[in-house]
């Protein structure tokens, strides 16, 4: 038994396994699992279905604390309702991913989702694997394993068209699916207010090579090491 629930913080920009790898971990070890990304699309779906023009800053965060936003933290069955309604399908289109880091580069939506984000991990009774961009650096500095996962673009893009194509005819091309890919990064990690960013303290892990089954192996051990040492006196 640890000192108290893990909280492991896992970032890194899209496509590299952060949320296949989380739930993983989280479903072994029997904790939780919280994606935030699926918070910022959630906000974004809601501005977008409500007229916001996500392009204005002071629009945004006019109305960032209007939406309600649950996210159930199960790994087996994760969910993301806004306003009570099941938004797990509406958050993954084109449209909101094209808007979302417009969106999360608000500093009022990011004070908002970053305190609902706190508030879960803190009340996550058997520790908590939590998956985003800023979570090492500002959500949860003091979290006991930080992870940082990269992977060339060239794979990233692969990995995403490949999901992309599953879901059915009209998917964009590799070309494309890259391009947008890139361009998101770009913006995530430019933006002014917590951008995506390595904690000084994370274990990186290039995942370029690895099998899902080699990255999740490699993030148990970081968790059970850590474990170790806070056993010990
Ligand atoms: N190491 C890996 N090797 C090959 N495919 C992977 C690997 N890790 C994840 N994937 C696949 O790549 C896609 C994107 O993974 P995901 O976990 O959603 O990444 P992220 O959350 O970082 O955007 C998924 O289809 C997933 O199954
Ligand atoms: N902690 C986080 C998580 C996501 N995000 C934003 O939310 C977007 C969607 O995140 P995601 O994890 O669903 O992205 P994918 O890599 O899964 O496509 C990112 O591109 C960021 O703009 C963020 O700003 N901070």
């Amino acid at each position: 038994m640890s000192a108290h629930p893990v909280i492991v913080a896992i970032d890194g920009p899209s496509g590299t396994g952060k949320s296949s790898t989380s739930k993983a971990v989280a479903a072994r070890l029997g904790m939780g699992y919280l994606d935030t990304g699926a918070q910022y699309r959630a906000i974004t779906w809601w501005m977008l279905s409500n007229g916001v023009d996500v392009n204005d800053p002071a629009a945004v965060a006019a109305v960032s604390g209007k939406p309600d936003i649950v996210s159930g933290t199960d790994p087996l069955a994760p969910t993301i309702t806004v306003d009570g309604t099941d938004v797990a399908g509406p958050i993954r289109t084109p449209e909101v991913t094209g808007a979302v880091s417009a969106v999360s580069a608000v500093p009022a939506v990011r004070t908002r989702i970053t305190e609902l984000q706190r508030t879960i991990a803190a009340d996550a009774p058997g520790g908590i694997v939590v998956e985003g961009r800023d979570i090492g650096t500002t959500v949860l500095p003091d979290a006991d394993v930080k992870i940082f996962l990269t992977a060339a673009p060239e794979a990233r893009a692969a990995r995403r068209s490949g999901e992309l194509k599953a879901t059915g005819p009209g998917a964009p091309d590799l070309a494309a699916t890259r391009e947008a890919l890139i361009k998101r990064d770009a913006a995530d990690s430019g933006r002014k207010t917590s951008p995506l960013a390595k904690a000084g303290d994370a274990t990186e892990m290039d995942t370029t090579e690895l099998t899902l089954e080699q990255v999740i192996s490699c993030v148990i051990s970081v968790i059970e090491d850590a474990e170790r040492k806070q056993r010990l006196p």
